[in-house]
């Protein structure tokens, strides 16, 4: 399956997504065929430029409204044949046109066991709520933010000394094997998204 992924930052996601499909050790049954970041000169466009990847930069600074902006990231998207989408630390929440367009087909990563911790500072929400286990998540896309159907779950230790920085590392490196993990189930059709949001196991 052909793969696009979105960024927005450092991409170690978009570095783990790279190593799986390109090692010839795992089957992924997933090429990443493009990479766009909304942000300039971000360190993620480096790594796909270093994979050999196309990539492109679509700043959402120069579309009217944040309709225009997914509709031409979109056209990039099908331009370049994608068939699944991979959110790889991508900032920008996405309207419903988009997320319906891509339904069962846009995937994200996100540092907490949904349906905990919601939003963009999830790793400082769990250490201010005392848990002791957390992790990442990866679902489904849905218009509502990280309220997709939960594809794979991967838990982490908070540590009694914990710091905001020492739990984002953690909790990275477990989104580093549950990405592909999800990836792979979803492009060799081990997966596919019900019509109730449910997750049907083929
Ligand atoms: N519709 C939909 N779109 C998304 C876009 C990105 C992410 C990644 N996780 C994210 C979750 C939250 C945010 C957020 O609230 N950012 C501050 C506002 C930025 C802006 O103005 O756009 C960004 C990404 C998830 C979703 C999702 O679950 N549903
Ligand atoms: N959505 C969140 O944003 C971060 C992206 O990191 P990177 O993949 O750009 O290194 C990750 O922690 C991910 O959970």
């Amino acid at each position: 399956k052909r793969v696009g992924v979105l960024i927005s930052g450092s991409g170690t996601n978009l570095q783990a997504l790279i190593d799986a499909t390109q090692d010839p050790l795992q089957d992924v049954g997933a090429e990443i065929v493009l990479v766009i970041s909304n942000k300039p000169r971000v360190e993620g466009l480096r790594r796909a430029e270093r994979a050999n990847i196309p990539r492109k930069v679509l700043s959402h600074k120069n579309f009217n409204s944040r309709l225009q902006f997914d509709m031409a990231l979109h056209q990039e998207l099908v331009n370049a044949g994608v068939e699944i989408v991979c959110l790889a630390g991508f900032m920008r929440i996405l309207t419903g046109e988009f997320t319906r367009k891509w339904k069962g087909r846009l995937l994200n990563v996100h540092p907490a066991l949904l349906p905990l911790f919601k939003g963009v500072d999830a790793q400082k929400q769990a250490l201010e709520a005392g848990v002791r286990i957390s992790g990442c998540t990866v679902h489904f896309v849905e218009e509502d933010v990280d309220a997709g159907a939960i594809i794979v779950q991967e838990s982490v230790p908070i540590e009694v000394n914990d710091n905001v920085d020492t739990l984002v590392e953690r909790i990275k490196a477990a989104e580093h094997k549950a990405f592909p993990k999800a990836l792979q189930l979803l492009a060799t059709d081990k997966i596919k998204l019900g019509s109730d949001n449910n997750i049907i196991w083929s």
